[in-house]
């Protein structure tokens, strides 16, 4: 393509046939908005198609990252989290679990398969906002229905690229976690920024409540039978399963009722007694944003529904439920956040490649007597599952149902279904 052509495709959003292609493959290009910084171009010399930075990113250690953006614009703070998945960008930015935190993709190259409205997590993004090294120029993909910086601003979502995220990366991994400020408003110092990600913080705070769904709802949609890779065959087999909605992700439920379950969702404050009343035949903790020792009062749920029903905990579910029979979490450095984390079955000695998204743990040695650790994450030791046999019950640090990620662990539904069955006949 020429240098010309390039240039126009740049600054048209419409679709473009790549030339010389044997097989023209139809490509749609993001718009990349000029910023005002551009617009003092020098005489003689031709405007350059791209904008210089118009964003920065200030970390509370007195960092400054200067980028360019796109998505929406603002001023927004925020917790720093790398990211090590390759792709599954679009499932990330719905997993509601990322509320107050930015996601930096280690990955540099983002965005060259657009967004579809199948894979979404959850009805909206709830994350702080993006940080990428690269954006791609153009998407390429069949289930394409928009560019991720389309996207990004139709739900205004902060996102940068052009900033260094191995350098970030680095740092985060060195010092920890760092808060954040990303702001496109040339009006705000670079000092008040500072002092904005120096006076928050995610510690210590309820986001639950924010990402909860506000009435019960039923769930029905399976795993699309196109993607189905593990059919259990219990399609008349169907137990009951009410899942607290701490931030659910849908694959979660897809994949409940992929194994048979029929499901009914509820609030993060619906009372233990109205689920119990039911009679379900399981209880599903989800996983969820935040810190979880922010919220005694799902920690007091869990508590109430224990003992009486077998129960399964995701991420946020499995460390509620650790704080439910006595033990205590902690925030790790940078905590896990990726697609390749390999964690060790304790009962079976199979590792699993997995799906991982959290900044807090169960310290193990907090836990009484008669709970198991059934997982531990190869990469720290840490606990990644958990099991009190006596009282049926189940969780997983991380994420069984995966999107984006392995399939390693989805056994770990058919394992819950196992628990509801044995229950239900001895009933
Ligand atoms: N994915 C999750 O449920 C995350 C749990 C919790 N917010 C953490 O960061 O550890």
């Amino acid at each position: 393509m020429t240098t010309a052509a390039f240039n126009l495709a740049l600054r048209n959003p419409s679709t473009f046939i790549l030339p010389k292609s044997p097989n023209p493959t139809k490509l749609r290009v993001c718009t990349l908005r000029c910023s005002s910084a551009t617009a003092n171009v020098v005489p003689g010399l031709s405007e350059r198609p791209w904008k210089t930075s118009d964003a920065r990113l200030v970390l509370e250690d007195g960092s400054i990252w200067r980028a360019k953006s796109f998505g929406a614009s603002g001023t927004q703070v925020g917790e720093v989290v790398f990211n090590t998945s390759l792709t599954g960008y679009q499932e990330i930015l719905t997993d509601p679990s990322y509320a107050g935190q930015f996601v930096l993709m280690t990955n540099p190259h983002i965005g060259n398969t657009g967004v579809n409205f199948d894979d979404e997590e959850s009805k909206q993004c709830f994350l702080g906002g993006l940080v990428i090294r690269s954006l791609s120029i153009s998407t390429s993909n069949w289930r394409c229905a928009e560019t991720l910086g389309d996207y990004l601003a139709e739900r205004n979502i902060m996102g940068i690229y052009d900033v260094d995220t191995r350098a970030i990366t680095r740092r985060l991994r060195q010092d920890g976690s760092l808060v954040g400020v990303l702001s496109t408003e040339e009006s705000k110092t670079d000092e008040e920024l500072l002092e904005m990600s120096r006076l928050w913080d995610i510690v210590g705070v309820d986001l639950i409540s924010g990402v909860s769904c506000k009435e019960p709802y039923e769930w029905v949609d399976k795993t699309n039978s196109e993607w189905e890779f593990n059919y259990s065959g219990r399609d008349g087999e169907a137990f009951h399963v009410v899942a607290y909605d701490f931030g659910i992700k849908h694959n979660i439920l897809r994949r409940l009722a992929s194994h048979g379950c029929k499901i009914t969702v509820v609030p993060s404050t619906w009372p233990a007694s109205e689920i119990l009343k039911r009679k379900p035949d399981g209880v599903l903790f989800s996983n969820g944003p935040g810190d979880p020792s922010a919220v005694p009062y799902a920690v007091e749920t869990v508590k109430e529904i224990l003992g009486k029903v077998p129960v399964f905990g995701i991420c946020m579910g499995h460390q509620l439920l650790g704080q439910a029979l006595g033990g205590k979490t902690f925030k790790m450095k940078f905590g896990h956040h990726g697609g390749n984390h390999p964690v060790r079955n304790l009962h079976s000695g199979h590792v699993e490649i997995s799906a991982q998204n959290h900044n807090y743990a169960v310290d193990p040695a907090s836990l009484p007597e008669g709970v198991e650790v059934t997982h531990v994450n190869l990469n720290d030791g840490s606990c990644a599952g958990l099991a009190y046999p006596a009282q049926n019950i189940m969780s997983l640090q991380y994420h069984p149902e995966a999107s984006p990620g392995p399939r390693d662990s989805d056994y770990a539904f058919g394992e819950f279904i196992n628990l509801m069955k044995k229950v239900k006949v001895n009933a």
